[in-house]
């Protein structure tokens, strides 16, 4: 284990003994609400004296352990120093109804939002938010914690544009290594390494499988999140046999892998359908990032070595035809300055 996650424990027991009991409006004055997850609601609010916006994460007691609540505040105010994860800003109270905490607010809301929005996101800025996230992402893996969690709701918008954007939600946040009960959820960013507890949760008396916590559950969630950025859909339901988009992704990913074994370029690997949209560039990618299995996945930087070529298919053919342009102009001009040349040589002769 690295040193950080020791490091986090410690901060948790020494937190516990500080905690203040506070009443939230003698301090604080609620602006409006900035959503609601399964663990609690979250508040813009501005700090009394100081004006100071902020977000206030409000905990109900009767669900949330002391221990997890610290947990989820100490690792966003002494880790999160990337500038593409939210901070937690020192300010930590319990109500007797919750417990609060203070995190830098995202005042553009999160970008679930601009996924299902009619415009959508542009190729530019989707390169542009996960170029941000890959950083932030890795942030988290270089100081030993893996997120868990990174989905459209969890990433908050610091403009309008989402030039900035923010990951948060550090409440499933475990230190790498650490051994978890594998739960199986219904949706894409469900890995497919725990699709075998899907048929354990049906069966009552089926025993618990356990995996261990590793960056390569969050490689896998960055793929299906820039999948969602380009097409504002999910490339698949769930990630498990039963899911036929699934299946056929995963036909084409054995396909792809057999031809570059074999070195058979006859052999026929057409796209899975739900990828039509994208360029082969991108495609490589998501190849590499959404690998069914995990120890082969790369880790978040990946993404870097991608930034900057054609994602979507539409921009690749663009760009072949305006090289296409410049190669017959190029072939205009050197013909124009042939003819040009001949009109000098003719010229000087008769002279
Ligand atoms: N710091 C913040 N700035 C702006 N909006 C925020 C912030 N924190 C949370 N939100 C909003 O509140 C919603 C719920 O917050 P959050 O995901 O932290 O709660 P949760 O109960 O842990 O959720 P989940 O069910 O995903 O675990 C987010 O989707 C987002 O829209």
């Amino acid at each position: 284990m690295t040193t950080a996650p020791t490091e986090l424990d410690e901060l948790c027991y020494l937190t516990a003994q500080s905690m203040t009991s506070l009443v939230t409006s003698q301090h604080f004055k609620l602006i409006k609400k900035l959503g609601e997850g399964s663990y609690g609601k979250v508040m813009l609010a501005v700090h009394q004296k100081r004006g100071t916006p902020m977000a206030l994460k409000f905990f109900p007691r009767r669900s949330t352990t002391l221990q997890a609540f610290l947990r989820e505040y100490n690792l966003s105010v002494s880790y999160c120093t990337h500038p593409s994860l939210t901070r937690a800003l020192g300010i930590f109270y319990s109500t007797p109804s919750h417990y609060v905490f203070a995190q830098e607010a995202g005042l553009y809301g999160d970008l679930y939002d601009v996924i299902v929005s009619e415009e959508g996101v542009s190729e530019e800025s989707a390169q542009r938010v996960m170029s941000q996230l890959s950083g932030a992402v890795s942030h988290l893996h270089s100081l030993g914690f893996v997120h868990r969690d990174i989905k459209p709701e969890n990433i908050f918008l610091c403009d309008r544009a989402y030039r900035w954007v923010k990951l948060g939600d550090f409440g499933l946040a475990r230190a790498q290594g650490t051994k978890v009960r594998a739960v199986w959820y219904n949706s894409p960013f469900c890995v497919p390494e725990v699709e075998g507890a899907k048929t354990v949760s049906d069966a009552e008396e089926a025993e618990d499988i356990w995996m261990s916590v590793e960056p390569s559950l969050d490689t896998w969630a960055l793929g299906i999140l820039i999948y969602c950025l380009l097409t504002s859909c999910f490339p698949w339901e769930e990630s498990t046999s039963d899911d036929p988009s699934y299946r056929k992704y995963r036909d084409w990913f054995n396909r792809i892998q057999q031809r570059e074994e074999t070195q058979d370029t006859e052999a026929e690997t057409d796209v899975s359908p739900q990828f039509d949209s994208l360029s082969s560039f991108v495609l490589t990618l998501l190849r590499k990032l959404l690998n069914p299995l995990p120890q082969l996945r790369p880790g978040p930087d990946e993404i870097l070595s991608y930034l900057g070529g054609p994602w979507l298919l539409k921009t690749e053919k663009e760009e072949m035809r305006r090289e296409q342009e410049a190669q017959v102009e190029a072939k205009k001009m050197h013909e124009r300055g042939g003819v040009e040349g001949e009109k000098e040589m003719m010229g000087r002769r008769e002279r």
